[in-house]
């Protein structure tokens, strides 16, 4: 994928370099600056064999032979489609000073070899010492849960900022780190990037960071060791079968950043009660862990009630214990009043004023590709949404179809290489609430869109209500060309994306710019100038 592991020579190289030098600066002594050496950075850890010396210095930590360069720590990760000690000999070629490997030492002796039993698991701690523990400085809240999560850390970014640029970010859209803003390559990223971006925000003064922590990251075991604070559960639902292998598998996964399981419990868990897998993940939780629950159950710490839903968005009475405040979120629908729940009761958490924060929730800008409008003055609404499970789709085009007076019109796809289960699942879906419905390609990456469209269409309840058009630009012109007075034509699952991705080339495709020239093209008059 785009950017893949980008992070780890730029920043580990140039944050490792800039915050030694500054360290020996202080010190007085620019010229006695070293970096760490393999010995100091691997002491102690359990079960490893350390040979072939130690005294290496480590300029960066790197887990792709391809990105080697002179000084690296060459970690070799057993991987699903190949093995990281393929590529030892490439690694050393390119003037990697350490291997860490499961295997025993191999015959070059030039190098530090360090045999460990889980070369993630080490990866983590390593990469946690080579930036100095940055989260025991910078306070880590987590989300996890299948949908939502960027939604509510970006929320949450939003309320817990009380100096601009002091909260940092990591997750789908982007990352920041204090001033400075860089795309994101993956949800949550790899453990030496995650360390790598905490001590950039710890050198930006940042205070705290918000991270999406995918099942993904748990189970690579990325987020091992890292100390998350405060760790909030928002929801369970189908996805990502094609790597869990099934939904049991999948929670015990996330549910492991809740138990310790990670190497660290948080000081409190925020958890969704209005989920069954919520009131599982209670039972699971150690009782020195403090627990916030939300949602509208009566029992919930954090609920709402009075719930009124709107086409603008949701109003609705907030209830904590010692308080009440009478809300309004532009983010629509009923998920999003448990997104704002459980941004609250994070806050609530850390013990914030939530009366104070009322007003603040109320102009919250958005996140960019979640219902995200496209407005030329067109007399229908143009949304642009990142729903990509089955359970996402239900509730974002049941929340349109209550407030759309005409015709509900989606264009949607589904993922190559991803969850192949979820397709049917998707397109019944989709297909109870939208009136037409246009199946497009939504990043095939390996995968024919042929295969894709097969899966998809053994979900297919009616057979005269849906065109498959594999051509994303097409399927969306097509949609806003039939849509009138009244209707609603949602685009999901690619929301921010700016890309497609196909088998051997990734090419520039932002859904909304496609349906904006589409638009363009029609001269609709602006609000204004038609009154
Ligand atoms: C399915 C999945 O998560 N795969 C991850 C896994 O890849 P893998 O097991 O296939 O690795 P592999 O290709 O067999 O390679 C094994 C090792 O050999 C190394 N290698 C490989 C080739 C070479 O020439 N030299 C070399 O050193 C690789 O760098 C790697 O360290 O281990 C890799 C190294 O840690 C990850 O980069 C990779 O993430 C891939 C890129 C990915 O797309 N992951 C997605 C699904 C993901 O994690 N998504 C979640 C969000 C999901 C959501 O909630 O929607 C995320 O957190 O972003
Ligand atoms: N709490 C929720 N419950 C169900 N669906 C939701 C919820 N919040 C958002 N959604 C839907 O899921 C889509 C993705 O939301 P968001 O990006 O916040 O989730 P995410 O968990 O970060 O997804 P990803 O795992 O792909 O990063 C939204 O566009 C919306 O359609
Ligand atoms: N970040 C998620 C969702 C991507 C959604 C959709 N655009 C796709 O490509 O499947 C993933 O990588 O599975
Ligand atoms: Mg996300």
């Amino acid at each position: 994928m785009i950017g893949l592991s980008c992070l780890e020579n730029s920043l580990s190289w140039s944050a490792a370099l800039s915050m030694r030098f500054a360290a020996s600066m202080d010190a007085g002594d620019a010229s006695e600056h070293t970096m760490p050496t393999v010995k100091a950075l691997t002491a102690g850890l359990p079960n490893a064999s350390l040979s072939g010396g130690g005294k290496q210095e480590v300029t960066c930590l790197i887990t792709d032979s391809r990105r080697v360069v002179p000084g690296a720590l060459f970690f070799a990760i057993g991987g699903l489609h190949t093995d990281g000690n393929l590529y030892i000999e490439e690694a050393i070629g390119r003037g990697a000073v350490g291997i860490v490997s499961e295997q025993p030492a191999g015959s070059n002796r030039q190098v530090a070899w360090l045999q460990v039993p889980n070369v993630r698991s080490v990866l983590a701690e390593v990469a946690r010492r080579f930036y100095d523990h940055p989260d025991t400085q910078v306070e880590v809240v987590g989300v996890t849960g299948t949908n939502g999560k960027t939604t509510v850390s970006m929320l949450l970014q939003f309320l817990l900022s009380e100096q601009p640029a002091d909260t940092g970010l990591i997750g789908t859209v982007r990352y920041d780190l204090g001033r400075r803003t860089i795309p994101s390559y993956k949800t949550t990223p790899e453990s030496v990037d995650i360390y790598s971006m905490l001590d950039q925000m710890r050198r930006e003064q940042c205070k705290r960071a918000v991270m999406e922590i995918s099942s993904h990251a748990i189970d690579q075991q990325r987020v091992e060791g890292l100390h998350v604070r405060i760790a909030a559960f928002l929801n369970l639902t189908r996805d990502h079968i094609d790597y869990h292998h099934d939904l049991d598998a999948y929670f015990s996964v996330k549910a492991k950043l809740f138990t310790g399981e990670t190497g660290n419990l948080p000081e409190v868990a925020v958890v969704n009660l209005d989920d069954p897998y919520g009131h599982r993940l209670l039972k699971k939780i150690p009782a020195n862990v403090r627990t916030i629950t939300f949602g509208k159950d009566d029992s919930a710490d954090i609920r709402a009630e009075n719930i009124r839903l709107e086409p603008e968005g949701s109003r609705f009475r907030a209830i904590w214990p010692g308080g009440e405040a009478e809300l309004f979120t532009r983010e629509p629908g009923q998920y999003n009043v448990s997104n704002v729940l459980a941004a609250l009761a994070v806050c609530y958490a850390r013990g914030m004023d939530l009366t104070a924060l009322s007003e603040k929730i109320a102009s919250f800008p958005g996140v960019p590709g979640r219902m995200e409008r496209v407005d030329l003055g067109q007399p229908f609404p143009v949304l642009v949404d990142y729903a990509h499970t089955d359970d996402a789709l239900r509730n974002a085009l049941g929340m349109l179809r209550e407030i759309t007076p005409g015709r509900l019109f989606v264009v949607f796809g589904c993922g190559g290489n991803r969850d192949r289960e979820k397709r049917p699942l998707m397109t019944t879906a989709v297909q109870e609430k939208a009136d037409f419905t246009w199946a497009t390609s939504d990043n095939p990456r390996k995968e024919t869109i042929e295969q894709i469209f097969d899966d998809m269409r053994s979900g297919v309840v009616r057979d005269d209500a849906i065109d498959f058009v594999s051509d994303r630009r097409r399927a969306i012109g097509l949609a806003i060309d039939a849509a009138g007075e009244g209707d609603c034509v949602i685009i999901a699952g690619k929301g921010h994306e700016t890309f497609q991705e196909f088998a051997d080339t990734v090419v520039p495709f932002d859904d909304r710019l496609v349906a904006r020239d589409f638009l363009s093209r029609k001269n609709f008059q602006p609000k204004e100038d038609a009154e």
